[in-house]
């Protein structure tokens, strides 16, 4: 029996005037992995996951999800279909309570205000914040943002999860507790993609990493066979070291 296909992104480009941002991209995930996709600076990735996500339309190409073109429906409707993400620039509500900003996606599938708060504890347990439900989020350290961010995803009741560097700033043991967060979340049916500069966090990831330059796809494999090609050390470690 052939496997469900789960993500299958064929030929995507997106053009900003004459700039392709993002250009004939074609990668698949299947159900449960965790990959990372990692890239210079500029490099298209973001504009990438605004694709999958359908806060942009692509210039060309086709997402599938479960069989299904999505490539032209909007990003709510994409959101209830089951993706969920995190975004590069923190998008915490500070003055609202932690668990009103998990309500912020619990609302994508439920009106009812108990209902919601109910999902969304529920979204704040899993990432480890319960306890922290009726503070402010403004309160929170930088990982425990990151992590409310991730439950406000999950409070969405996501298939899958994009994270948008989710590890920028953050110090080791935070780093350490978003890694087994995830772990834990990926082995309860969760499928990630990641965008990641910390190659440690790519090699703790992920089997298989997807590697971006100048809007294409520069190779895709096992962080080992990734990590080691001397043309993702010109394009991206070199870059790094530098
Ligand atoms: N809305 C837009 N209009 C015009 N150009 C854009 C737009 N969004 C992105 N770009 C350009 O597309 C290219 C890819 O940007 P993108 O943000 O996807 O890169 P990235 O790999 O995510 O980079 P970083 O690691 O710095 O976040 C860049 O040259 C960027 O300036």
């Amino acid at each position: 029996m052939i496997a469900e296909p789960f993500l299958q992104i064929d030929n995507v480009s997106r053009h900003f005037g004459g700039l392709k941002a993002v250009d004939e991209v074609s990668f698949e995930v299947a159900r449960g992995e965790i990959v990372s996709i990692i890239g210079p600076n500029g490099a298209g990735k973001t504009t990438l996951f605004n694709l999958l996500t359908g806060q942009l339309p692509p210039s060309a190409g086709t997402v599938r999800f479960e069989g299904r073109d999505i490539g032209r429906t909007r990003s709510n409707e994409r959101a209830r279909l089951g993706f969920g993400r995190t975004f590069q620039i923190s998008q915490t509500l500070t003055s609202m309570s932690v668990l009103e900003n998990g309500m912020v996606g619990a609302f994508m599938h439920e009106r009812r205000l108990p209902a919601a708060a109910a999902r969304a504890f529920e979204a704040l347990e899993r990432v480890g914040l319960a306890k922290r439900a009726t503070d402010k989020a403004g309160s929170l350290t930088l990982g425990e943002r990151r992590r409310l961010e991730v439950a406000r995803a999950l409070a969405m009741k996501p298939q899958i999860v994009l994270l948008d560097e989710v590890m920028a700033g953050l110090n080791q043991t935070e780093v350490a507790e978003i890694i087994d967060m995830v772990h834990a979340l990926n082995a309860t049916g969760v499928t990630f993609l990641v965008i990641e500069h910390n190659l440690k966090v790519v090699r703790a990831f992920s089997r298989r990493v997807l590697v971006i330059n100048r809007g294409r796809v520069l190779k895709q494999g096992t962080a080992e066979e990734v990590l080691s090609d001397p043309a993702v050390v010109e394009a991206y470690v070199g870059k790094i070291r530098a």
